[in-house]
């Protein structure tokens, strides 16, 4: 549903975003994760046809962007970073002039915005967006973003103003979303937000993506040098005696504990290897990394 391929955006002579080759699929929930100043805002101004690419291209739903923005805009919703509204207008107001630029007729602009208030629990607010609080620009942001009911959703930072309440409001109804088939792309900085949320993700570090897959499947490749070396943890009764396996890389032991490094996960032939050799197994487990940990050392990078 969203694909770049290559795709560059250079200001004054330093790439925001390099060579960027990304894949979202339809319905997906993807998280784009990334220190401040990775390039997420860029790769987004360009994905919804703000800004256009030095290199590369960006496709959505098939279109190329730079070529038919419009075209794109009829089927996306955005959520900037920083969202801006009349201040002088209520939210009703502001989503009703927005609401024009689709062209759609006052009744169906009427029942839309009323629907669409209550999803986002402003509906009875008579106060001017002016007014509003920083949590609440933001609710009015997303209920904009999906005014013309979008295929693709991008949101950039969605719960930065938001308070816990919010945050748990906001998560549900991108379950919602993504349950009605819309494909949702969201930035964030913060890991425990797009963990909770998404089922992929991309991690992009000084405009370039350093790995994309499942959360387990990124923190994997980030967390051992050797790509996606997967950490065996053995507990034998007896002495964990030498592995004689082609797959296995290391082996390191700590008294009747071991971990097994190995290319692929040996567990079925290890255990029978062990019982064959008369070895009591105690535990025998893939150990998942740390993802916390491994993400910040990626950002660290
Ligand atoms: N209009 C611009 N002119 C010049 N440089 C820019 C412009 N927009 C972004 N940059 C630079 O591009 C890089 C990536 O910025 P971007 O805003 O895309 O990062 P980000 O990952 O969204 O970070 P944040 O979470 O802080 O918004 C930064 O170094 C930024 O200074």
């Amino acid at each position: 549903m969203i694909r770049t391929e290559n795709l560059t955006k250079v200001y004054n002579g330093k790439a925001a975003v390099d060579g960027l080759d990304l894949e979202v699929g339809e319905g997906e929930i993807f998280g784009f994760l990334g220190p401040n100043g990775a390039g997420k805002s860029t790769t987004i101004l360009m994905l919804t046809g703000m800004i256009e690419p030095t290199g590369g291209r960006c496709l959505v739903d098939g279109i190329e962007v730079a070529k038919d923005p419009l075209k794109v805009k009829e089927i996306i919703g955005y959520l900037p970073e920083d969202v801006g509204f009349y201040g002088n207008m209520t939210g009703e107001q502001n989503l009703d002039y927005f609401a024009r630029f689709y062209g759609m007729g006052a009744k169906e602009r009427k029942e839309r915005i009323a629907e669409l208030l209550e999803l986002v629990r402003l509906d009875g607010v008579t106060q001017k967006a002016g007014e509003y609080s920083r949590g609440m620009k933001q609710r009015l942001g997303l209920a904009q973003a999906l005014i013309n009911d979008p295929k693709v959703l991008f949101l950039d930072e969605p719960t930065a103003n938001l308070d816990p309440e919010g945050v748990r409001e906001y998560r549900d109804l991108v379950e919602r979303l993504a349950g009605e088939g819309k494909t949702i792309f969201v930035s964030s900085h913060i890991l425990s937000e797009v963990r909770e949320v998404c089922r992929t993700v991309g991690l992009l570090a000084k405009g370039r993506l350093v790995a994309q897959g499942t959360l387990d499947e990124v923190a994997r490749t980030l967390a051992s040098p050797d790509g996606d070396a997967v950490r065996i943890v053995v507990e034998t009764r007896e002495r964990l005696p030498e592995i004689e396996d082609p797959e296995v890389i290391s082996v390191e032991r700590n008294g009747s504990r071991a971990i097994v490094r190995a290319k692929a996960d040996i567990r079925d032939r290890l255990a029978e290897t062990l019982f064959e050799q008369g070895v009591h197994v105690r535990e025998l487990r893939v150990e998942e990394p740390d993802i916390e940990d491994v993400f910040m050392a990626a950002y660290r990078r």
